[in-house]
């Protein structure tokens, strides 16, 4: 029987190639070792030595075989520096009670506005923080100048940044106007006493607010008051502990408030007093916070396809997904990385694939991450930005090409790579903790000046020409994030370009890999000794045909809800 399968072979190869792939859903939640002994059943090898005739050609322009110049550019941005600025508050006003027969009436100058405060919520349906990106500086609303009539000004707008889930923001530098005030008080206050100290305060022009065209001489020859002290937003409470560290993993139902806007100056009827009777001035609004973050995409996508060039692996993204990512039969087509949505949902709310959550996915993502070379922990090729990439997701999922001579190598190849820089990173890591810039205090002397300062990577020090005195601001880099080593993710092997002749061999030879590693026969290929080998599934598939395929959503949720 075995020898007649072999015999009719040539003629039925193609043919058992274009069937539909016959596993029902209960199938896919057995091993794979099962699922592909029926596939092993059903498609009889060719032997070692026997001629196999031409597969069949797919179409030459389908949506799974494209031509070069179909297909959509993804914008993807996994980092950047973005400087956020709260509202400054509206000044007060000047004014008084005018009415017929009233000529000299009561002050009525309404007090500024707040300004508008940042706020930040993680979203799904988010994948890349490009947009964000382009920004740079984003800053709320500054809060509306009181007016005549006591009538307050109107506060400044809110900004609200939606970052993708997965997104980890960190302080690099602040500047608060306020603080900056408070601290310059303290140590005039230490130099020459309280008195002196608040009556220098109280003389500083630009925190007073004159009528419209008074005469300079009007400030020297006004009896100012007392100055207020520098004063907080009620809201700032809400703020995060500084320095900032949000690990946004979850999407958030409410914003969070990251700075809150300034608040606004007094009104002239607030200083009037016995001596004073009609205040000809009132206080500007405080000026809103800075603060520069760097936004980090913790997570890229559940699962991260990893591979040589050319080995498939876009071809498999569009099979999965509705992704149109570009294809080409030469290497480095994609250059960076492309994430799809693979819906397991039937759209009536219930997921398509069984799961033991309480509340089941209905949708995973793919990432699409450019090849990887020999070397690339050596930052050859696409190197070490590629495989940050693969830190960055739940799975990983090797593409491996059975029409490629071996892919037994080429899987412990690329483990080979990722082990070394697995390695690498921590023995990185131990050397920040070492150089000791893991922790850091924004103000370090005696303050900053943000938006002067452009040189990320050195200290720097600037004279300030207020009458705040000279200030420092230092910054340094940020240490890398901290992410476990990517040899403890789970892993499963895509091998694809299954219609390709003498894949067969190339399968059961990775097959029977994947099986002694699993049962500890072979080290992990990473050369971590905890390296992840609880279940390693291999597929067999055709992406080009879409053969196959279906069976990899359920075993990637399998995968997803056992981590
Ligand atoms: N026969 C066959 N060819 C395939 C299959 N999948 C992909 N190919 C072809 O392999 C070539 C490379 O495919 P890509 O999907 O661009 O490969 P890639 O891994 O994304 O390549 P890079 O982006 O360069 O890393 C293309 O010519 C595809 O048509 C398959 O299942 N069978
Ligand atoms: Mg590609």
């Amino acid at each position: 029987m075995a020898q007649q399968q072999i015999t009719l072979l040539p003629f039925l190869y193609p043919f058992l190639l274009c069937r539909p792939w016959p596993y029902s859903a209960k199938q896919l939640a057995l091993k794979p070792a099962i699922v592909l002994r029926r596939w092993q059943g059903s498609i009889s090898s060719p032997s070692r030595n026997e001629a196999v005739s031409a597969p069949e050609v797919a179409p030459s322009t389908s949506r799974l075989n494209p031509p070069p110049w179909d297909y959509s550019r993804f914008i993807f941005q996994d980092k950047c520096t973005v400087t956020v600025v709260a509202g400054s508050g509206g000044h007060g006003c000047v004014s008084f009670l005018r009415e017929k027969y009233i000529e000299e009436g009561p002050a009525n100058g309404g007090d500024g506005g707040s300004g508008g405060s940042i706020y930040i919520q993680a979203v799904d349906g988010l994948a890349s923080l490009h947009k964000l990106a382009r920004r740079r500086v984003i800053r709320a609303g500054r809060g509306k100048n009181g007016q005549g009539k006591s009538q307050g000004g109107k506060r400044g707008d809110d900004i609200l940044i939606q970052v993708p889930v997965g997104t980890v923001v960190r302080e690099v530098g602040r500047f608060d106007p306020v603080e900056e005030d408070e601290r310059w008080l303290r140590s005039l206050m230490s130099e020459m006493g309280k008195q002196e100290a608040l009556n220098i305060a109280s003389s500083r022009r630009h925190r007073w607010v004159f009528p419209p065209g008074a005469q300079p001489s009007e400030f020297l020859q006004t009896a100012l008051p007392r100055l207020p002290p520098p004063r907080r937003p009620s809201l700032s409470a809400l703020e995060p502990e500084a320095p900032i560290h949000l690990d946004l993993s979850e999407p958030m139902s409410q914003p969070l408030l990251l700075a809150a806007g300034a608040v606004g100056g007094y009104g002239n009827p607030r200083f009037i007093s016995r001596s004073i009777g009609r205040p000809r001035f009132a206080t500007r609004g405080e000026g809103g916070m800075t603060l520069e973050l760097e936004f980090e995409l913790k997570l890229l996508a559940d699962v991260g396809l990893v591979g040589f060039p050319n080995a498939g692996k876009s071809t498999l993204l569009r099979s999965l997904t509705n992704s149109r990512t570009r294809v080409g039969a030469w290497e480095f087509t994609t250059l960076s990385p492309n994430i799809g949505t693979v819906v397991v949902d039937n759209l009536k709310g219930r997921p398509l694939v069984s799961s033991k959550e309480k509340t089941p996915r209905t949708h995973f993502t793919i990432a699409d991450i450019p090849g990887l070379v020999e070397d690339a922990h050596l930052d050859r090729g696409l190197g070490l930005g590629f495989l940050r990439h693969i830190e960055r997701a739940e799975i990983l999922a090797f593409v491996v090409d059975l029409g490629a001579e071996n892919a037994v190598q080429t899987i412990s190849s690329l483990w080979n790579e990722i082990g070394q820089y697995d390695r690498l990173r921590n023995m990185e890591t131990s050397l920040e903790e070492n150089l000791g810039y893991v922790t850091w205090s924004p103000f370090d002397n005696s303050g900053a000046r943000l938006h002067d300062c452009q040189d990320t990577n050195k200290e720097s020090s600037i004279a300030n020409s207020s009458d705040t005195g000279k200030m420092h601001y230092k910054r340094r880099p940020l240490p890398p994030l901290e992410l476990p080593p990517i040899s403890m993710k789970p892993w499963l092997v895509i091998a694809t370009k299954a219609d390709l002749p003498e894949s067969k061999e190339n399968f059961l030879a990775v097959r029977d890999y994947l099986s002694d590693i699993e049962s500890g026969v072979l080290d992990h290929p990473s050369g971590n000794h905890l390296g992840w080998k609880k279940r390693i599934y291999v597929i067999p598939v055709s992406a080009i045909r879409g053969e196959g395929i279906d069976v990899i959503p359920s075993l990637v949720m399998g995968l997803l809800e056992d981590r």
